[in-house]
């Protein structure tokens, strides 16, 4: 059950409240809003605080300092590290089974648990990484510049930034809310987390569980309330002084309105699945049904595409419909394979990617069936590059294959698509597999494995529409600090020998 126990202090009456300058807090205004809408009922499931502006405002009025003042060993051992055992062990009754019902997550296959541990881990790692990262600064003598003397020693340390605002999106709203105010937290700066509508409950109880290990309160608020009312208000306020953001294109548009600050854009992808004749077809089925239909498709590295050499494409399809076959699908509760999308609008899109290819001559290897926002696994053959569905992200149980005669058509493919964010090659030649990396322009690429953003140490970044910037621990601890110089000035040159 949501907010009992611990986390009783959550919860108002029916509204969940928002947390600013370390309380729990309704809203002045007295609004809220009515959205947590279940995916499975569609009916109105809980409601969340609509804060206002000026609730924001103040929000980040934070003490971002007291923080700094505390050496660093103290805030990742005691205060960091800490956090982790209260995550892992509050988590079951918190977050994890928000997160079931917000987001229709399935327990046990769709990860909801190992979200959670993975959460965990994360910040342990986190506090291990920063001790020693942020440990590190630099030294330099003048003299190695032309004209110089050696008369100016320059020692270089990181510092925090401020205030950094985090934006998560539905899909991890613990994982990726926790991705973000660990590094942040690490490196001495204060966060102000706006999580996804859909997965709000399930990132206040996170919040309550970085408070109840006994993180200095104040050091991490939540604002709850829609993106599209108090995202512009949020993303341009002069107090924000960094953007780490995982979701859309609205990251595009962040990207063009927020000021003079480091922006770290995790956006969409369409993540291309390239087999070879050489490769292993049953690896690769294997991995076309974990990487494509895992969370039913709502991964931004799920496989989105498979690009497949003609001569092995009837085999793969053949296996690939067979597993499709197992797939369970129905409620989260039941930890079904497939559950609900999460949205209505999500699965309206889907519907109409899948009729645009259905009418353009695609080979349907099963009949398209939806209750709700509930899809079938639907695997399409023969998909040209005229079907939306070649090029669009679905973010469903729906993938297209598309029948390739050379490798070269294959990445042509991936280069041609607005995204860049990961991919993956299928073939037992080694030398083959580097040379198609290095060809695909993506951030990342597998070779005989599906696209995955972890484990979470791992840079991860995609290219032009997927992002901005690296994710990863050690990328995002350094993102979030900037460094600062100290120049000794001596009164004569100095050299050390002779
Ligand atoms: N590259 C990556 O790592 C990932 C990418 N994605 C991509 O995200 C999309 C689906 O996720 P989804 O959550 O729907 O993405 P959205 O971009 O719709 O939302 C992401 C977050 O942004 C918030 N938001 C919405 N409008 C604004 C605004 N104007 N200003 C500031 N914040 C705003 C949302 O809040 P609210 O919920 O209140 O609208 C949510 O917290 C897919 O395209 C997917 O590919 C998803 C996960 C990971
Ligand atoms: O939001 C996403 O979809 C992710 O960042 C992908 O994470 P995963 O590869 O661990 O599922």
């Amino acid at each position: 059950m949501a907010a009992t126990g611990a986390f009783a202090e959550v919860i108002n009456g029916a509204a969940f409240k928002y947390n600013a300058e370390g309380e729990w807090k309704k809203c002045s205004s007295k609004r809220s809003v009515q959205i947590m809408m279940n995916p499975t009922t569609r009916k109105n499931h809980y409601k969340v605080q609509a804060s206002s502006n000026k609730e924001i405002a103040e929000t980040s009025k934070i003490v971002q300092k007291g923080l700094v003042k505390s050496p660093l060993w103290k805030t990742a051992a005691e205060v960091v590290h800490h956090e982790t055992d209260s995550f892992v062990v509050e988590a079951n009754n918190g977050p994890v089974a928000e997160l079931v019902k917000e987001v229709a997550k399935p327990a046990v296959k769709g990860a909801t648990r190992s979200e959670v541990v993975r959460s965990g881990d994360l910040v342990s790692y986190c506090a291990e990484e920063g001790v020693r990262v942020l440990a590190e600064g630099s030294f330099l003598t003048s003299d190695s510049f032309p004209g110089n003397e050696r008369s100016k020693f320059c020692m270089v340390s990181k510092i925090p930034l401020g205030v950094v605002l985090a934006i998560p999106p539905f899909n991890y709203p613990v994982n990726l809310a926790v991705s973000k105010i660990a590094p942040a937290l690490i490196a001495g700066n204060a966060l102000v987390l706006k999580p996804p509508t859909q997965g709000a409950v399930a990132a206040l109880h996170m919040v309550h569980c970085f408070h109840m290990a006994g993180f200095p309160k104040g050091l991490i608020s939540c604002i709850t309330g829609k993106g599209s009312e108090i995202g512009d208000f949020l993303t341009m306020h002069p107090a924000v002084n960094c953007i780490s953001f995982t979701g859309g294109d609205t990251g595009i548009e962040i990207s063009k309105k927020a000021g003079m600050i480091p922006l770290q854009m995790e956006l969409g992808g369409k993540d291309v699945c390239i087999v070879l004749e050489d490769a292993d077809l049953d690896l690769v089925a294997t991995n076309i049904i974990k990487g494509g239909f895992s969370y039913s498709g709502q991964r931004c590295t799920a496989v989105k595409v498979v690009l497949v050499m003609e001569s092995v494409a009837s085999d793969l399809v053949e296996k690939v419909n067979a597993m499709v076959a197992k797939l369970t699908v129905g409620r989260p509760e039941d930890d079904c394979d497939i559950t609900p999308v999460v949205s209505e609008t999500s699965s309206n899109y889907i519907e109409e990617l899948v009729m645009d290819a259905k009418q353009k001559g695609v080979t349907m290897c099963q009949e398209f069936k939806r209750e709700g926002n509930l899809i079938w696994p639907l695997l399409l053959d023969n998909v040209r590059a005229d079907m939306r569905i070649a090029w669009e992200e679905p973010f469903g149980p729906v993938l297209p294959v598309i029948r390739i005669k050379s490798v070269e058509e294959g990445i042509e493919h991936c280069n041609g698509s607005n995204y860049g964010l990961q991919g993956c090659v299928f073939t037992r030649d080694i030398n083959k597999a580097m040379l198609i990396s290095d060809a695909m322009e993506t951030g990342t690429v597998q070779i005989n494995s599906a696209p995955a953003r972890g484990p979470d140490h791992f840079p991860f970044q995609g290219l032009r529409d997927s992002g901005i910037g690296s994710q990863g621990i050690t990328n995002t601890i350094n993102m979030m600090t900037k460094n600062k110089s100290t120049v000794l000035n001596l009164p004569s040159p100095s050299y050390t020998m002779g």
